[in-house]
């Protein structure tokens, strides 16, 4: 059983740096754009897609945006200029929190007392529509972060931190993008940083999805791709199957976040 696993930890990284670059370096050139726009949170996905898109077009055309508000955590904060700085890219630091306050006063709402994962999902969607009015404004591409794992899951804002133009390491489950990091040489502080959204203070991955990735991957990997049932999974995996249920459930109602436009048919209605 391990083995089946082992391609969650061993892949042959010399490739996959090889074809996420090339993917990074002619995107830019068929899109005529003039380089790259990320948001970096300080954790694990933004630090590894800033890694490749810097070794894929070079730091000249890829601009950070570090976007903290009042409640984020310093720390991550700090690690994110500290890796825009070691990298070398060009950055800004933009405090949204009066850009989230004001969306909140529409509804007579305050930071302290509102909804904590609408306010949280109003976060990321805030740093969205700055990332794009950035895009706009220099003919830049947004790189979105999410990774196979989250997308999967449907672990991410809808239109926030989902949004992107092109998403570098989507097809890399978290674990894979762990191992990616020590490749390139991310500092272990980074790369062993326990996964989290950051929407509100001291959020982490696991309080939601209650398992660790490098539990989860598998899971999602034998429900997805291998479309084992969940007993199966149960068995295989030693996990009780109501775990596995909730996981199940959460990819299944998060479906509509993988469906690119929800749009409504209108074909055969033509008079
Ligand atoms: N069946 C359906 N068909 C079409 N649309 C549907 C729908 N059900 C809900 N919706 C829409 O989707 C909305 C809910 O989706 P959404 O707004 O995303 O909200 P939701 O999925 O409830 O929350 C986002 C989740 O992602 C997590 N997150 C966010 C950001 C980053 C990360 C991270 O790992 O770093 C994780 C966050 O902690 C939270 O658990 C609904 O309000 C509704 O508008
Ligand atoms: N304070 C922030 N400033 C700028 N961008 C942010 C900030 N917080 C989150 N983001 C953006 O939202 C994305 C989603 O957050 P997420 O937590 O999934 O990624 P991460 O922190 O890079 O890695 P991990 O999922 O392992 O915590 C980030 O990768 C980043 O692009
Ligand atoms: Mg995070």
């Amino acid at each position: 059983m391990s083995d089946d696993f082992a391609f969650l930890e061993k892949m042959d990284y010399i490739k996959v740096d090889g074809a996420i670059s090339s993917c990074i370096k002619n995107y830019l050139e068929r899109s005529n754009a003039s380089g790259y726009v990320i948001g970096l949170s300080g954790g694990l996905d933004s630090t590894v897609t800033l890694y490749m898109l810097v070794r894929s077009v070079g730091r000249e055309k890829v601009f950070g945006l570090i976007m903290p508000e009042i409640e984020s955590n310093l720390e991550d904060i700090n690690d994110a200029i500290y890796i825009a700085e070691k990298l070398g890219i060009k950055y800004s630091v933009l405090d949204i929190t009066n850009v989230v306050r004001s969306a909140l006063d529409l509804f007579g709402e305050s930071y302290e007392t509102a909804d904590k994962k609408a306010k949280g999902n109003l976060k990321a969607r805030a740093r969205m529509m700055i990332l794009y009015y950035f895009a706009n404004k220099n003919n830049y591409l947004v790189a979105a972060t999410s990774d196979k794992s989250e997308y999967l899951l449907g672990y991410f804002t809808k239109w926030g931190d989902g949004a992107g133009d092109i998403y570098p390491i989507a097809n890399l489950y978290k674990t894979q993008v762990r191992q990616l990091a020590l490749y390139l040489g991310v500092p272990e502080k980074i790369s062993y940083k326990p996964s989290s959204p950051g929407l509100w203070p001291g959020q982490k991955a696991t309080d939601e999805l209650k398992y660790d990735y490098s539990i989860l991957d598998k899971i999602i990997f034998l429900l997805v791709e291998k479309q084992e049932t969940v007993e199966n999974v149960s068995k295989m995996l030693n996990i009780e199957k109501s775990d596995v249920e909730n996981i199940w459930n959460t990819i299944l109602k998060n479906s509509h976040k993988r469906i690119p436009l929800n749009s409504c048919t209108v074909s055969g209605v033509r008079e």
